[in-house]
């Protein structure tokens, strides 16, 4: 089974930067030759959307980190996905391991979070992936297909959708997956789709990879046929390397 979406990179800046070293970065990535056939899009913390929004090439498109579960309002500290689409910003990033492990964000409330943002006219980078402990135990499939199902169970479609997986393992540890490890979960997430999901949400939605990818290591795992893509954290925070691991879709088009 393999995927047919085009090559989708993220950078996800989580809680990094300041003024100072965004403007940085944005000047980097304007400057920065990127292949073409990829879709590319950077994830700023929340305050700088609106200036990354106004400064950076529309060659890249640029997400949110998080959105709340339905309309604004009074949610102290909160940002609506109205909001969001009012600023212009094209994506959310869902579902990530930080909110589920840190902050305490149970599946059912991230499934929520992604049919609103769906319906708002977001689209979303959904995240999954196990524990080590879960990894160790023999629950990685188990435990994804659980994620995936909450995302299933609330979103009407998957048109808008990417599968970012994301072993917790490998976050900001340097211990990144192997590409066949993550071809391995990869082949399952599109095997699920295609038995839970249909044919189509199976060859179609794009399934990136997450966790300590550098362009030093993403052309290897580019090459693996169910990896159609990167979510990427640390690396993201230096406009040469991430455009080094956007280019690492030419890799994808030799042979393995
Ligand atoms: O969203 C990105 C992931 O959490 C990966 O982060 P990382 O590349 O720093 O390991």
């Amino acid at each position: 089974m393999t995927g047919t979406g085009k090559f989708f990179v993220g950078g996800n800046w989580k809680a990094n930067g300041n003024k100072e070293s965004v403007k940085k970065l944005v000047q980097e990535l304007n400057d920065a030759k990127l292949e073409e056939d990829v879709d590319v899009v950077v994830s700023p913390p929340y305050i700088y959307l609106d200036s990354v929004l106004n400064t950076l090439t529309k060659r890249i498109e640029v997400s949110a980190q998080n959105s709340w579960v339905g309309k604004g309002g009074a949610f102290t500290g909160e940002i609506s996905a109205e909001q969001l689409k009012d600023l212009g910003v094209q994506w959310v990033i869902l579902g990530h391991s930080e909110r589920r492990h840190i902050i305490g964000e149970a599946n059912e409330f991230i499934g929520k979070k992604a049919a609103y943002a769906l319906e708002n006219g977001l689209k979303v980078i959904a995240c999954i992936g196990e524990l080590l402990e879960e990894r160790e135990a023999g629950k990685t499939t188990e435990v994804c297909f659980t994620q995936l199902k909450a995302f299933a169970d609330a979103v009407p479609s998957w048109k808008d959708v990417v599968i970012a997986y994301e072993p917790v393992w490998a976050i900001g540890t340097g211990k990144v997956a192997t590409p066949q490890q993550a071809q391995d979960v990869h082949s399952e997430i599109r095997k699920w789709l295609a038995e839970n999901v249909s044919a189509e949400a199976s060859s179609q939605t794009r399934i990136i990879y997450g966790g300590s990818v550098n362009a030093a290591n993403s052309a290897e795992l580019a090459k693996q046929e169910d990896i159609d893509g990167f979510l990427v954290g640390g690396a993201s925070l230096k406009g040469p390397d991430f455009a080094t691991i956007v280019n690492s879709v030419t890799s994808k088009k030799v042979p393995a």
